[in-house]
């Protein structure tokens, strides 16, 4: 992976190629006036992790690759960022792939060998569509008066995918369904999309699904006609009538009854409601965002919700990721939970001890961003001196909080429970000797009885990072030695 040019400001575009030479030769040959700073990467998972951490506007890809071809490449872009404008190279003849790519959502296409003005002629016009997309989107939220995204949801770079895909689905009038476990923040993410669109002036109409009763919600949602049932003595217009010209946010749509889900589907598909005992419908103009924490292929797959609707929602997924899997997550956001509760309450804010910190991020978190709240509030009211211990976050019993120990609740199958406590425990050890060591990996593995590549591939799939776990002394130290601080992967 390399960063060939960069100018302030410009946007960046992204080679990929696995033909080395080429790929130098042509990230050198991109003229000065196409001012865009290059990133190249050699292979598309390369590509992929670029693009977590730059603000990629465009991408040119070669097809064959041996990871993954660019038209699979092409597809991951835009399930990401579907603003992402991407640009195929293809072999000469090989016409009707680069067809299918425009097909999936390309931009254009080039066929190697080609010329240096052809590409830079099909650069420039991609970057100035590029530019007019983004300025569209800005003005919007300007209009619409964009809140502080960040504010809440963290620019921890593991949230910056999260967060650009708000922002990006935001500006257009698609159907968005967000995933993820209870108290990821789920319906925050709701909110953030609906303010920053277009619709943001007028609020939100959210309906919690499974707390309106199965036999009322067809007349909640949909309203009713006079006499439709004992007790309407008039008309009654739903909450989707409500929605009309703004946004509705459908909550836990994994858990409405399959009739139910006909008629959602029908008002997705048709824009159109008919209220119960009324002849007529009428057409409604509503953005749907849906959420669920549940597993909704598994529902599919046991016949209790409809694929049709499904994949009507599913036209962009946001998935909100649980705080095991980003537990660097913890400290911001308790810092962050620390702050409002002072303003809450009238209390001068508090500090946290490292043991305590240590200890919030080895938790499971099962409640995920909503349990961390609640326990640092809890912590906030109770303890008495400036500085929240390690006590403040014990349960009564002064035991440390473990709920995954603790099977009598769990609903999972084994083989899935099993996995989740052998990764819960995995990370935790991790997370103790990365502590212990700080940061360093070399010595968290020997100490650990483990070679190096093997504790840094645990890190690597139980999501732990070395950076946050580094003193300032540490850091200090490896920069003035002269040596690189960032850990490679
Ligand atoms: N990134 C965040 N920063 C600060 N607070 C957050 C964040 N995400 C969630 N919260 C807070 O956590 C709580 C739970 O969030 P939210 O209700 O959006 O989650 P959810 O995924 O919709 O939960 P559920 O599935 O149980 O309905 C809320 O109080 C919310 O304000």
């Amino acid at each position: 992976m390399t960063d060939v040019t960069f100018m302030n400001d410009s946007p960046t575009l992204l080679i990929v190629d696995d033909e080395p030479d080429f790929l130098r030769g042509l990230a050198r040959s991109i003229p000065k006036e196409i001012s865009c700073r290059v990133l190249t990467a050699r292979r598309a998972a390369d590509a992929l992790s670029l693009m977590e951490t730059n603000p990629v506007e465009l991408v040119l890809t070669d097809i064959r690759m041996p990871d993954m071809n660019g038209i699979e490449l092409l597809d991951e872009i835009k399930s990401r960022d579907p603003w992402v404008t991407v640009v195929i190279m293809t072999a000469y003849g090989s016409i009707d792939i680069a067809v299918d790519a425009i097909r999936k959502g390309a931009y254009d296409f080039v066929q190697k060998p080609f010329k240096p003005d052809e590409i830079n002629r099909i650069l420039k016009k991609a970057l100035e569509r590029n530019s007019l997309i983004r300025e569209n989107i800005r003005l919007r939220s300007r209009l619409t008066g964009m809140p502080d995204l960040e504010s809440f949801l963290s620019d921890h770079p593991g949230m910056t995918h999260v967060l650009r895909t708000i922002r990006t689905v935001a500006a257009i009038d698609v159907t968005v369904l967000i995933r993820g476990e209870s108290g990821t923040g789920k319906e925050l993410a709701a909110r953030a999309i609906h303010m920053l669109s277009p619709r943001g002036e007028r609020p939100m109409v959210t309906v919690n699904c499974p707390t309106v009763p199965e036999s009322l919600l067809e007349s909640e949602l949909f309203g009713y006609a006079k006499g439709a049932f004992t007790g309407a003595s008039t008309n009654k217009e739903g909450l989707i009538h409500e929605a009309d010209g703004t946004t509705l946010f459908l909550d836990e749509i994994g858990d409405i009854t399959p009739a139910m889900q006909t008629k959602l589907l029908r008002l997705i598909q048709e824009r159109e409601i008919k209220p119960l005992g009324s002849p007529h419908s009428k057409l409604v103009d509503v953005r749907i965002i849906a959420s669920t924490n549940r597993d909704l292929e598994a529902k599919m797959a046991e016949g209790s919700f409809r694929e049709d609707l499904f994949y009507r929602l599913n036209v962009v997924t946001v998935f909100m990721p649980s705080l095991r899997e980003f537990p660097q997550h913890i400290p911001i956001l308790a810092q962050r939970f620390v702050q409002q509760a002072a303003l809450e309450y009238g209390i001068p804010p508090k500090s946290i001890s490292e043991e305590a910190m240590h200890h919030l991020m080895t938790q499971p978190w099962p409640g995920n961003i909503r349990q961390l709240r609640n326990a640092m509030q809890k912590a906030m009211i109770f303890c008495k001196g400036d500085v929240l211990q390690l006590s403040d976050f014990l349960d009564e019993q002064g035991k440390v909080n473990t709920p995954h120990l603790d099977t009598s609740g769990v609903r999972q199958p084994f083989r899935v429970a099993r996995d989740e406590l052998l990764e819960d425990f995995t990370r935790r050890y991790l997370v103790d000797a990365l502590t212990r060591n700080h940061g360093n990996v070399s010595a968290a593995a020997r100490e650990s009885g483990l070679e190096r590549q093997h504790f840094q591939k645990l890190m690597r799939k139980c999501n732990v990072k070395p950076d946050v776990f580094r003193t300032e002394c540490n850091q200090e130290l490896q920069c003035n030695s002269g040596l690189q601080f960032r850990e490679i992967e």
